[in-house]
């Protein structure tokens, strides 16, 4: 099983103080940092583009945290290039939104990154199985995505099952309202990695929170040897 990563998503930061606003996330020890890029045309909302990447990059080196970037844009191909010499260390493209899925992957692995492949909850998983073998990781929305704060799709799990029974070793991403009350049902179907924003967020404390959705990751790893 791949080690559990926890991403806290930005997206439910402070984007006026960006920058000390992340510093203080990575301090609270998360593996990952998650970076929702939005284009306004994949889905109804825009967030960031590269050049905020970028600054985030330069406030939180790469020695520091992974910059895990969520591409819900409808050209994944377009701004493979622009993420990369951003900083970002991982790729996640919509399935959705690829033409060219193969060619894709392709692209971000010469941009030296590593490949995610995340897939709506409307999205047959069947459609990622050819690439599981391709890819670093997948990423199974558990919300629409397009805006933090929304609720857990439960439902998504057979998802999540699907792919864990095909590859052990990948590592299997889960995106929308997560949290304490919820990572178990995530993780006990093969989850390894959780995004989340809302609940890291908005925690009194949100280093006990990663702390906490890390360890329940464990415990369900354990359940399963
Ligand atoms: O991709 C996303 C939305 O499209 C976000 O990563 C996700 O929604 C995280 O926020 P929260 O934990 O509040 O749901
Ligand atoms: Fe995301």
């Amino acid at each position: 099983m791949p080690s559990p990563k926890i991403a806290p998503s930005i997206l439910s930061g402070d984007f006026a103080n960006l920058g000390r606003d992340c510093q203080k996330m990575v301090a609270n020890g998360p593996e990952w940092l998650h970076v929702d890029v939005m284009d306004g045309h994949f889905v109804p909302n825009i967030s960031f583009g590269p050049m905020v990447v970028e600054a985030v990059r330069r406030s939180v080196p790469r020695e520091q945290v992974m910059l895990d970037c969520h591409m819900m844009v409808s050209n994944p191909k377009k701004w493979v290039e622009p993420i990369a010499k951003a900083g970002g260390d991982q790729y996640t493209f919509h399935f959705e939104a690829a033409d060219d899925v193969q060619g894709t992957i392709d692209l971000i692995r010469k941009h030296g990154m590593r490949v995610g492949l995340a897939i709506k909850p409307k999205t047959d998983i069947k459609e990622a199985f050819p690439y599981i073998n391709k890819v670093d990781m997948v990423l199974v929305m558990t919300v629409e995505p397009g805006f933090g704060g929304q609720k857990f799709m439960p439902d998504m799990m057979p998802k999540v099952e699907a792919i864990r029974a095909k590859s052990a070793e990948i590592d299997l991403q889960v995106d929308g309202g997560l949290g304490p009350e919820n990572v178990e049902l995530a993780a006990k179907a093969g989850a390894n990695v959780i995004v989340a924003g809302t609940s890291v967020y908005k925690s009194a404390d949100p280093k006990s929170t990663i702390a906490k959705l890390r360890e329940s990751v464990t415990i369900c790893q354990c359940h399963h040897h």
